[in-house]
């Protein structure tokens, strides 16, 4: 079997983003952490390196104050090793950033988010347990294209057939030009169903690989009984309706993914511990597609990952993330202990900048009582 190869990320330096006047932050290629105060910049420090290979920040809304107040412009610089060494850098200023692979402009930004994979969970990032359907629909859908070569097409021919119908339908077009767009949108949209479907059970089979972790079973699904001849006769009977509300409310564009957990909704019947644990194996799940399919174990961000977990599910993921192939940087606040047989590099973070941290970081004793509850 062909063998894949871990991205990871050994330095950053990162100049006038956000709270960070100038800071330097060398990261070992296993377990990273980076403790610090409320508001002292552990995920800014997450958001450069995820800028550096998307181009853009994880957090929500688009982000106008990355530049730190009363300056410019921002610089991130970022040593990655990815089969040999490479060099990233990120220069921004209100709203515009620019990414340089080995010093030359990147013009396509997913030729780098492709070949420098990194995946986030954070609070502020994509909501996909518990946010909007749309949320979690995207997420699917940009890992559909991820795993299976030609897929993206599909997409973009289904989302076109279904925009050219809507048009058609407002223009008032002869049912013959509907019928040929309608027929478009089903021989697109069947394939795109089958990879969903296909994801969607290869990620199940690497969930229930995860029940140490979750506890309970955590299963994905998505409307995927779709039936062609059924499908076109709905598409035609729907067309006075659908110029009504404005568009086309049924097909693969509208379907909501499910994450399930005792076969209810996790979004809903899960606690914000059992959430926390279904978000870290799915992206440990995540990280194993991109090694099946495209041969790179990505670096993992994981911000304020222990929030709301008791120790001993703390000592759980952290064990579990200790096994993973991937570089994984993680954020947490002051206090957090880590017990001393974690193979972790902790890192303190205030206004002088990061300084390595001893470890076990142990309070009154507890790191016992937490080795004692994981046993
Ligand atoms: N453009 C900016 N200029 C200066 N400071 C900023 C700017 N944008 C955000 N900040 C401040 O930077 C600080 C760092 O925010 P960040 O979210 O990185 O902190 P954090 O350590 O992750 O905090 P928490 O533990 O609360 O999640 C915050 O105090 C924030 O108000």
């Amino acid at each position: 079997m062909l063998s894949s190869t871990p991205l990871s990320i050994q330095e950053v330096k990162v100049k006038q983003l956000r709270c960070h006047d100038e800071i330097f932050w060398s990261c070992s290629s296993g377990l990273n952490l980076i403790l610090g105060a409320n508001g002292s910049g552990k995920t800014s420090l997450l958001e450069a390196v995820y800028l550096m290979a998307h181009g853009r920040s994880f957090r929500q809304a688009r982000d106008p104050y990355l530049v730190k107040r009363g300056q410019e412009r921002f610089f991130i610089q970022g040593n990655w090793k990815r089969f040999g060494p490479m060099n990233l850098s990120v220069a921004g200023r209100r709203g515009q950033t620019s990414v340089r692979l080995q010093g030359r402009d990147v013009q396509r930004r997913k030729d780098v988010s492709e070949s420098f994979p990194v995946l986030v969970e954070a609070p502020q990032g994509r909501k996909i347990i518990d946010g909007v359907a749309g949320e979690r629909r995207r997420w699917l859908d940009a890992l559909v294209m991820t795993c299976y070569q030609g897929s993206a097409q599909q997409y973009t021919s289904y989302l076109r057939a279904v925009m050219q119908r809507s048009r058609l339908l407002r223009r008032r077009a002869s049912s013959d030009e509907l019928d040929a767009w309608e027929h478009q949108i089903v021989a697109y949209g069947l394939p795109i169903i089958q990879a969903r479907k296909r994801l969607i059970e290869e990620m199940n089979v690497l969930l229930s690989e995860e029940l140490e972790l979750t506890e309970t079973a955590v299963e994905l699904s998505i409307n995927t009984g779709y039936e062609e001849e059924a499908w076109l006769t709905r598409l035609q009977e729907k067309r006075e309706s659908d110029l009504k509300s404005g568009g086309l409310r049924f097909g693969p564009h509208c379907d909501a993914l499910k994450i399930a957990f005792q076969q209810r909704e996790i979004r809903s019947a899960g606690s914000r511990g059992q959430q926390k644990l279904a978000a870290i194996a799915i992206k440990m799940a995540e990280c194993a597609m991109w090694s099946r399919y495209r041969r790179l174990i990505p670096v993992l961000l994981l911000d304020d990952c222990l929030e709301a977990l008791d120790h001993s599910r703390q000592y759980k993921v952290l064990k579990r993330l200790e096994r993973s192939p991937a570089q994984v940087l993680m954020s947490a606040p002051d206090g957090v202990q880590i017990a001393s047989d974690i193979d972790i590099r902790i890192q303190m973070l205030d206004r002088q900048g990061l300084t390595e941290a001893e470890h076990p970081i142990s309070v009154q004793g507890e790191t016992i009582v937490v080795m004692e509850e994981a046993a």
